[in-house]
């Protein structure tokens, strides 16, 4: 048997118990995996932008962008917004304020209590206060298409969380205006300020601080390499957490929901960019095979450039149909992959979840397709990708907070745990420690 059986409508199927460990673990990659092309051409931009600030952007911004900012200025102005209103058809208004309103409600469920205390031992009371970060800069990418639902995902939880003036970098378009909807997406959210940069010159120019783009403390923020690469070149510079690149998803079958859904399902992430990736993951054959059969059929009811981005995937070394010889190892490749999404479509999707421990984002059943997360469930789509599921977690509140721990000791408290922490600085040899909690501490006059 062959590695790569030939394909039926281009639809790769990768047999696993036939691959070998080379093939298996070239299944893994990612776009991501080699960002060394990325970096080198970053670079430059990163030191462009942090010589020269506005000019920078603007130069860029024609270059990439095809984009005057000359003459429409690098922040989106107050008749730009006003602008947007109008020009957005109100039915697109009321569905961004519809995804709004659960994004909203999911954040404020997450964010933690402002302040917690524990009494750890009588008179020992100790606890966590969060406070919001000074500045942000969340991203919104814009080439292979617009993304006002990324808007929302990325300044809600800022604003949530209470950062005072969150700002949104974008590329402009070639009328060097910012796409409509997201400013709309960004007003509804409660960010007024809103930038028009895009790729590594909108992270440097948050990084650095230009004449118009306020420096910020952290980015966040999906796009594509060149985000990626100008955040990790940045790093030190710039504070950022979710590595969110080329969008990614295994949809997990077990044969019990219609090949036509799991083919519908399969193309959703599919169709973002030849440099996303998209794996069906099942042990049924007759499931695999319907699925390979079907995928021409719903291509052809795509935008031609969407098609090809989706079949570039899934016939190429992203994406395609794996066959397992069995549950378990189809568990182990969701786990050693661990996507940004994974759908569970299953009439009984609960009984798999526990075998996955690695996965951004679990969506359970045939009516929790991969696009009502991407747009309106309300947790966050922002997700880590290339195989940082493994040990990161979604875009959230707290990646706009910070905690400080507290404690409050009485002399109760103080009677306890003075003798105990006298002996670990004697251990330790700090002498300074050990007498603040010794005897003279009661002759100061300080104990109680
Ligand atoms: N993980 C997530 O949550 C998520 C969500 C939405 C989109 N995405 C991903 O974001 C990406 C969006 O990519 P995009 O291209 O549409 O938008 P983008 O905004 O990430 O990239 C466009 C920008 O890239 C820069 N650029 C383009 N060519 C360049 C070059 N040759 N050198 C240097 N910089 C260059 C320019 O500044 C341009 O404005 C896709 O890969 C998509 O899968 C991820
Ligand atoms: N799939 C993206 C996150 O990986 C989110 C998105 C926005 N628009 C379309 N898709
Ligand atoms: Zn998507």
């Amino acid at each position: 048997m062959t590695e790569l059986t030939p394909p039926a409508g281009d639809i790769v199927l990768h047999e696993l118990s036939a691959m070998s460990q080379k093939r298996r673990s070239a299944l893994l990659t990612r776009t991501e995996d080699d960002l060394d092309r990325f970096i080198e051409g970053a670079a430059p931009i990163v030191e462009a932008v942090r010589l020269n600030g506005d000019d920078a952007i603007k130069h860029y911004a024609t270059a990439f962008d095809d984009a005057d900012l000359e003459k429409h200025g690098i922040a989106a102005s107050a008749s730009e917004f006003d602008a947007a209103f109008d020009a957005l058809e109100p039915d697109m208004i009321r569905t961004i304020e519809y995804a709004a309103d659960n994004i909203r409600r999911f954040h404020e469920a997450q964010r933690p209590e402002a302040m917690w205390l524990k009494e750890m031992q009588p008179g020992v009371l100790v606890g966590e206060r969060f406070t919001p970060i000074d500045s942000a800069a969340v991203y919104t990418p814009r080439g292979k298409g617009s993304f006002p639902s990324v808007t929302l995902m990325t300044a809600i939880p800022a604003v949530v969380a209470g950062v005072p003036t969150p700002i949104v970098l974008t590329p402009p378009g070639p009328n060097g205006k910012v796409d409509a909807a997201t400013l709309v997406a960004a007003r509804i959210a409660g960010v007024d300020r809103v930038y028009k940069a895009g790729g590594a010159v909108a992270v440097a120019a948050a990084a650095f601080g230009t004449q118009t783009v306020p420096r910020c403390l952290k980015f966040e923020g999906p796009g594509s390499p060149w985000i990626v690469a100008a955040k990790r070149l940045l790093q030190g510079q710039i504070a950022s957490r979710v590595p969110a690149g080329p969008s990614e998803s295994i949809v997990l079958a077990d044969g019990t929901v219609e090949a036509g859904t799991v083919a519908l399902d399969l193309l959703i992430e599919a169709e973002h960019g030849a440099d996303s990736s998209a794996f069906l993951v099942t042990w049924s054959r007759d499931l695999a095979e319907s699925v390979r059969q079907k995928i021409p059929h719903f291509l052809k009811m795509m935008d031609a450039r969407r098609a090809g981005f989706a079949k570039s995937v899934l016939s190429g070394a992203q994406g395609g149909v794996v066959l397992t010889d069995s549950p378990q190892q189809a568990y182990e490749f969701v786990n050693a992959y661990a996507p940004e999404h994974l759908q569970i479509l299953s009439e009984t999707p609960f009984d798999h979840m526990p075998h996955i421990r690695n996965a951004a984002e679990i969506l359970l059943g045939r009516h929790a397709p991969g696009s009502i997360a991407n747009y309106v469930m309300g947790p966050n789509a922002v997700l880590p990708t290339a195989g940082a599921a493994r040990y990161a977690s979604p875009l959230g509140v707290h990646d706009f907070l910070k905690s400080a721990s507290i404690g409050h000791v009485t002399a109760e408290g103080y009677s306890s745990m003075a003798p105990y922490t006298k002996r670990f600085a004697e251990y330790e040899g700090f002498d300074a420690h050990a007498n603040a909690v010794s005897e003279l501490r009661q002759t100061a006059g300080l104990a109680n």
